[in-house]
């Protein structure tokens, strides 16, 4: 996926804070990677560039055949919204829509329409089957997650993302959150990458990575964890 990525600031003193020191990193559907590491080792800007919000100084980063490095930001914006799914620290609905209508709203804004099936299955797969039509003030916080994550999904997107997905929320909450993201890598066959702080997603990930200072090292990959990835999946196998 991504390949001698190098990104590099300046400090307020003028020096040079290497935050991304020729990071190569590969990740397949089916897996949940998760890249952990401490405050300020470059995981965010990572992440940013692999989603691209951000442009490396060099390097490239690959998704569904595209050098999402190369383009213009039309091109980029467009591959993001394609592309890409993302699950926020903060779930980011709307109070006044409904949780089939926050899903629906980023695909709407983009000229599309949802398949309604593909929601409806993943909803029920998410155990949300029967809150499609509830308000998010009249979920739990663990179905306004399991909504965020429908939403980032309903796309069929390449790569989810999730930044910190644990991090604002209580022990059963983040537990629950952690479940979500392996079911939606294993069984839904999506590719997933994380970043966090938190040992518990670390410890779930099928893969785990450790920034340092700007470098990327895996520090365990766990071979048999896509096993129960199922290809005959409706939303597998159409990319
Ligand atoms: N816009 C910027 N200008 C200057 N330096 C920056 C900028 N963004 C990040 N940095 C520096 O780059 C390094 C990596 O930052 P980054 O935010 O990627 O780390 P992180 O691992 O995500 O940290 P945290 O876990 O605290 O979010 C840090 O030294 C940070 O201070």
């Amino acid at each position: 996926m991504a390949r001698g990525l190098r990104r590099t600031y300046r400090a307020p003193d003028g020096s040079e804070i290497r935050a991304l020191d020729d990071v190569d990193l590969d990740v397949q559907r089916g897996e949940l990677t998760v890249i952990a590491g401490p405050s300020g080792s470059g995981k965010s800007t990572l992440l940013q560039v692999l989603a691209g919000l951000d442009r490396p100084d060099s390097g490239s980063v690959h998704i569904g055949g595209q050098d999402i490095t190369r383009g213009g930001d039309r091109t980029l914006s467009r591959m993001r919204r394609r592309r890409l799914g993302f699950v926020f620290q903060s779930f980011n609905l709307i109070d006044s829509l409904t949780a089939r209508e926050n899903i629906a709203l980023p695909m709407q804004l983009d000229g599309r329409k949802v398949d309604e099936a593909r929601m409806q299955s993943l909803a029920d797969s998410l155990g949300l089957g029967e809150r499609l039509d509830h308000y998010p003030t009249q979920l739990s916080g663990g179905q306004q997650q399991r909504i965020a994550v429908v939403r980032a999904l309903v796309s069929d997107p390449e790569v989810v993302f999730a930044d910190e997905p644990t991090a604002s929320l209580d022990t059963q909450s983040g537990e629950q959150m952690i479940a979500t993201l392996l079911e939606v890598a294993h069984h839904h066959g999506h590719a997933v990458v994380a970043i966090s702080h938190d040992p518990k997603v670390e410890q779930a990930g099928d893969k785990v990575y450790r920034m340092a200072a700007g470098q990327l090292t895996l520090v365990r990959s766990n071979e048999a964890a896509r096993t129960d990835f199922s290809p005959a999946a409706p939303w597998a196998g159409q990319h």
